[in-house]
């Protein structure tokens, strides 16, 4: 699909309904609204558009085609990120200010301090509204897996820069858990450098214990073809023979470790696993962890006389290992297995990092393998939070607390069969050297909590942030998102974080992309962030900090679905599956449904914001979520408000007043009207408002409550219903989730028992209805008809209808209906 331009858009038929707003001028609650913004000529347009002009970048930027920024940015708080190497972000420090000061309590309704700045707008794409996935390399009939970079298709979405979040909610990290870890303690000092690479003993004593009463400290280095033994009191002869045993075995398991081409061998914190990579598939279908028990009878035992044995045997399928030290200082990782050696022995625990050397992501698809592997051991990972943790001995906790690890008595072990000039440089530095702070190279791997991940490949980036399809050491597949902090301002740092809250909230949840770690780097900035005590507010990020988030993976994102989706049709020339888009539609809600309960309204609601995780719409992406802070229902955000073409009629005038001079506000009415425009685009295959090309066209015609949406006829009038259920400009009127779950699309309801008026009462409904018996339309009709007769509550909104006014509307949108309904039989006995 070149461009929205080219989707086999029907021509549009005539306009069925007509729009409450048109008709209903008594209308109290859109009233208001309507008159302040009531079209386009209208002299209030002045001041709408200057209050986009807060929000926006000016337009002649915003026609450059040369970036696709994804999400409109208000005034901008936060750096822009890469969009902004062509147009610098403005940053509005009065702002800035007043957000960082502002607390949980007042944040949403204290934030309304305009901006004096003229925002800037990064840059609207002419196809705004279009999915065109795979456009530019004429690839996008192929299919995800041959694209491990599936999301970088162009889609239709403007963002500019950083993410940028008002509210100052504290939040605690010290005692969140995360998959039943405890996570980075933000109130702790800086985390100490773990040195996964290394293999340490706890001390001196416990070294001669468990190797050799006469060597203090080891550090074996082992490559494919050398084996350098290193003590900082020097080499004894002993040793030497040992470590030549130590080299035969470690041949062995390298041999252990030389698997067929279509398997990978790695060896994680305590254990080797065979992976097999399959070529049409995710890289990993199935795994065997050998569990490398560092005591007898195990994998790789170290026994007292220094030896280590290799026997690798067989634990487990595929299975997640969670690694143990979320919650240690140290942040490095520590198995059962090490703990148990550590136990046995009295002496540290072997860390057994495993890294696997970055594979060609082309040659995933090709069945090729992860092909190299490296051992490391690192015993001073070792802590007796750890120990107690696992209910080991007193004596070992005490021995680990009274002896801290000497940084250069350690046993280096490395196995290594690396063909990389990168990794082979890396190994050989890695012999000679004393403990290094980054022992993992960085163009390789992500360590998040001490645990490494390796890259596969960058799936896509976002407004504040890269997303890297990773590989941890047990094989699984994760999304690694890392968001830059340096530059950003200190508000917008905490913006970030509150994504980490949001997603850890919601963690459990079906419908949520899990996040599985995070680390935030800079441990200090976010200690000032999050207690509220920044030393200086208006103040950025000088230092290199990031935040990684460890999430689940999602396979393609509903953005491409559509994408092929369309496309197939293009081929096949048939219309839109309807219980494929009931299916889909139905997740969705769902998903949202999930976040509206939990009173967090996302803001930012588009396809390729909801994922596909195993045959399940997923949400991601709550970088401008907020959550709703009272019962009005209501938030408020000064900046950041979604993406052009799904954002709803109030978030272009958020924060503003409406003609009674309340502040209009942005809630769950406004991803309901995102909803709609997403529905709109996966019935038609365009976004509703995509015929209008720049930020000012869809500006002015989305504000204008009188413009309206063109719907050509499809097959179903649930489904048309449906779209303007969630697409109404008043946003009073549009449905909420519950009631869209009910809605006759998704529960059609039951043949022979058609929703047709029975009431008795109701005769000339009854009889039209019994003579429209095939005709969803009419009966469509009759039974809103009836609805409101019976009950007229749910469509004034409002318990007590007793004013004129109300009276008026109820007569209105009876009278409409009527005249529909009269239409609908004119032109089908015409017919
Ligand atoms: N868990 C995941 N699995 C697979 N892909 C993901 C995952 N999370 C994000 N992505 C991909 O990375 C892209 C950017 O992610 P995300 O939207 O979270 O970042 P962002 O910086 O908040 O983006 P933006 O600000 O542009 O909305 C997504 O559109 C999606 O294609």
């Amino acid at each position: 699909m070149d461009g929205e331009a080219n989707l086999p858009v029907r021509p549009a038929g005539a306009r069925n309904l007509i729009r409450p707003t048109n008709l209903d001028s008594t209308s109290s609650s859109s009233s208001s609204f309507s008159s302040s913004f009531s079209s386009s000529s209208s002299p209030h347009l002045l001041r709408n558009v200057q209050a986009a002009f807060k929000r926006h970048r000016p337009l002649g930027v915003m026609q450059s085609n040369s970036i696709k920024p994804r999400r409109m940015v208000v005034p901008q708080r936060g750096a822009s990120k890469s969009s902004a190497s062509s147009v610098a972000p403005l940053i509005d420090t009065k702002k800035s200010r007043e957000v960082a000061s502002m607390s949980e309590g007042n944040a949403a309704k204290d934030s309304t301090v305009q901006p004096n700045n003229m925002p800037t707008v990064v840059k609207e794409t002419h196809e705004d509204a279009c999915i065109t996935p795979f456009s530019s390399s004429g690839a996008s009939t192929q299919t995800f897996d041959e694209h491990l970079n599936p999301f970088d298709g162009q889609i239709d979405q403007i963002k500019p820069g950083g993410k940028d979040n008002n509210q100052m909610r504290p939040v605690n990290f010290e005692s969140q858990q995360i998959d039943g870890k405890k996570k980075v303690q933000f109130s702790t000092g800086s985390i100490a450098t773990p040195l996964e690479m290394e293999w340490v003993s706890s001390s001196q004593a416990e070294a001669s214990a468990v190797i050799n009463h006469d060597s203090k400290h080891q550090n074996i280095q082992n490559t494919e073809s050398d084996i350098s033994l290193k003590s900082d009191g020097g080499i004894s002869s002993s040793l030497a023979k040992r470590t030549t045993a130590v080299h035969d075995q470690l041949h062995q398991f390298k041999n252990f470790l030389s698997q067929p081409m279509t398997q990978s061998s790695v060896v994680g914190p305590s254990c080797a696993t065979t992976t097999s990579v399959h070529a049409t598939s995710a890289p990993m279908l199935s795994s065997t962890t050998y569990c490398t028990h560092l005591h007898s009878g195990s994998h790789v035992a170290v026994e007292p006389s220094g030896d280590f044995n290799i026997n690798p045997q067989p634990v487990t399928q595929g299975k997640m290992i969670k690694p143990s030290n979320a919650s240690l200082k140290d942040g490095s990782g520590m198995s059962t297995d090490h703990i148990a050696v550590a136990a046995q022995t009295s002496t540290a625990a072997i860390d057994t990092q495993m890294q696997v050397k970055e594979y060609d992501l082309s040659k995933e698809q090709k069945g090729c393998m992860l092909k190299e592997t490296k051992i490391m051991e690192n015993p001073s990972l070792l802590d007796a939070k750890s120990i107690e943790g696992k209910g080991l001995t007193g004596d070992v906790t005490n021995t680990q607390s009274q002896a801290p690890l000497p940084q250069n008595s350690c046993i280096d072990m490395k196995l290594e069969s690396s063909k990389s000039e990168k990794q082979q440089k890396a190994a050989s530095g890695k012999g000679a050297s004393a403990p290094r702070k980054r022992n993992y190279d960085p163009d390789l791997f992500f360590k998040v909590n001490g645990k490494l991940y390796q890259r596969l490949g960058k799936i896509g980036s976002g407004g504040s942030s890269e997303v890297h399809k990773v590989i941890s050491s047990d094989c699984t597949i994760y999304a690694l998102k890392k968001i830059k902090l340096k530059g950003r301002d200190y508000a917008t740092a905490f913006g970030f974080c509150q994504e980490i809250e949001y997603l850890d909230r919601l963690k459990g949840k079906n419908h949520i992309i899990q996040l599985i770690d995070y680390e935030v780097t800079d441990k200090a900035l976010l200690r000032e962030v999050l207690s509220g005590s920044m030393s200086n507010k208006d103040g950025r990020v000088k230092d290199d900090g990031y935040i990684y988030m460890v999430l689940e993976y999602g396979e393609i994102d509903l953005a491409h679905m559509l994408s092929q989706q369309w496309k197939e049709m293009d081929v096949s020339k048939k219309t839109i599956d309807e219980n494929w888009l009931r299916f889909y539609w139905q997740q969705i809600l769902l998903a949202v449904n999930t976040i509206h309960e939990e009173r967090i309204v996302h803001s930012d609601l588009k396809p390729a914001n909801f994922l596909l995780v195993k045959g399940s719409l997923k949400l991601i992406d709550f970088g401008i979520a907020k959550a709703i802070m009272s019962d009005t229902t209501n938030i408020q955000r000064d900046s950041q408000v979604g993406t052009l073409s799904y954002m709803s009629p109030e978030a272009f005038m958020c924060n503003e007043s409406d003609a009674d001079g309340n502040t209009i506000k942005c809630g769950r009415p406004s991803d309901i009207w995102s909803l709609g425009c997403i529905l709109y685009q996966m019935v038609y295959g365009r976004t509703p408002f995509a015929d209008y090309k720049t930020f000012w066209a869809k500006f002015k015609v989305i504000t204008d409550p009188n413009h309206e949406i063109t719907y050509a006829p499809v097959s179903n009038p649930w489904l048309l219903d449906l779209m303007k259920k969630c697409l109404a400009w008043d946003r009073n009127e549009r449905w909420r989730i519950p009631q869209l779950l009910q809605h006759p699309f998704i529960v059609p309801p039951v043949p022979n028992q058609p929703s047709l008026p029975h009431d008795e009462n109701c005769k000339l409904l009854q009889l039209i209805a019994q003579t429209c018996d095939n005709d969803s339309e009419a009966s469509k009709l009759c039974c809103q008809i009836q609805q409101l007769l019976k009950d007229p509550v749910p469509s004034i909104g409002s318990q007590l209808i007793t004013s004129r006014d109300q009276h008026c509307k109820l007569l209105s949108q009876m009278s409409r209906l009527c005249f529909q309904l009269q239409e609908h039989l004119i032109s089908n006995s015409e017919g």
